[in-house]
C-alpha cells in the first residue's frame, strides 16, 4: 500500500472507507477516554470528519496524511483557514504543517514524522489506519507509533473482524493477537462491536458471512 495505491483511490470521486459524519465509535466513546486537555494523533487521518469532532468536543486533534489530494480536500470542503509551516526531512522531501487553533494536520508520510516534530501524545485515535496496512507495514507502522507514545498512552484502535478466507483487504484483517503481539506492552481491551453487513451495498456484494467493526482501547 504504497503512495500510488493511496494516490488512485484520491483521484477518485469518492472514497469507500470515507464517512459522512464522525465515526459512532468515536462520538460514544471519546468523552469517556479522552481527556481534553491533551491532544489527540490522527494517523493516516484522510480526509476524516473525525479531525473535525475532536476539535468540536474540544481537543486538539492532529492528522497525519501524505496524500496532498486528501488534505487539499480536507481543507476546502470545511472551509478551514490554516497556517502553514514547513519542514525538509533528510531524503529531500518536505513535511507540512498545516495549523489553526483548533487543529493541526500534516501533509507528510506518517513514517517520517518523528517526535521533534510532532511531540509524544499520550492519546490516539486510529480509524482505519492499523487496518490500511499490510503485514510488514503494521509491524513498522506500531514500531513507529509507540516512538511518538507518551507514557501512560491510549490508542482508541478500529478495525475489521471478518473471516479472512472471504475478503483480502484492505482493510487486513486483524486479530486481538496480533494486536497485543504488535503492542506488548499495551493491555487490550475490546470495549464495543457492531456488524456492518447491512451497512453499505459494498459490504453487502461481497457475500461476506460476517463483518463486524471492533473498537480496542490499548492502554500503557
Ligand atoms: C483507509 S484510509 C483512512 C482515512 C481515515 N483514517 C478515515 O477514517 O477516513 C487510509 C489513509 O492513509 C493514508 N496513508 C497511507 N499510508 C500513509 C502514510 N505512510 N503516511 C500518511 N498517510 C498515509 C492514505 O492516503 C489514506 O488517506
Amino acid at each position: 500500500m504504497d503512495f500510488e495505491f493511496w494516490d488512485n483511490c484520491w483521484q477518485r470521486e469518492s472514497q469507500p472507507f470515507h464517512l459522512a459524519e464522525a465515526h459512532t465509535f468515536l462520538v460514544k466513546y471519546v468523552n469517556k477516554l479522552f481527556n481534553k486537555s491533551e491532544k489527540v494523533l490522527v494517523p493516516l487521518s484522510g480526509k476524516s470528519l473525525d479531525l473535525l469532532f475532536l476539535a468540536e468536543q474540544g481537543y486538539y486533534p492532529v492528522g497525519v496524511e501524505f496524500n496532498p489530494k486528501a488534505v487539499n480536500r480536507f481543507i476546502q470542503e470545511n472551509q478551514l483557514e490554516f497556517s502553514s509551516q514547513t519542514f525538509p526531512v533528510a531524503n529531500g522531501n518536505e513535511l507540512i504543517r498545516y495549523h489553526n487553533d483548533t487543529m493541526e494536520v500534516w501533509l507528510a508520510d506518517f513514517f517520517e514524522v518523528t517526535e521533534n516534530h510532532i511531540g509524544t501524545f499520550e492519546q490516539v485515535y486510529d480509524r482505519a489506519a492499523f487496518i490500511a496496512l499490510p503485514d510488514q507495514m503494521r509491524t513498522s507502522y506500531a514500531k513507529h507509533l509507540k516512538s511518538l507514545l507518551a507514557d501512560n498512552a491510549t490508542i482508541l484502535l478500529v478495525t475489521m473482524d471478518y473471516l479472512p478466507d472471504e475478503m483480502s483487504g484492505p482493510p487486513f484483517h486483524i486479530t486481538l493477537d496480533e494486536i497485543k503481539q504488535q503492542f506488548p506492552d499495551g493491555e487490550v481491551e475490546e470495549l464495543c462491536r457492531c456488524s456492518l453487513l447491512d451497512s453499505h451495498p459494498r459490504w453487502k456484494e461481497l457475500n461476506l458471512s460476517r463483518l463486524d467493526e471492533v473498537l480496542y482501547q490499548i492502554t500503557f
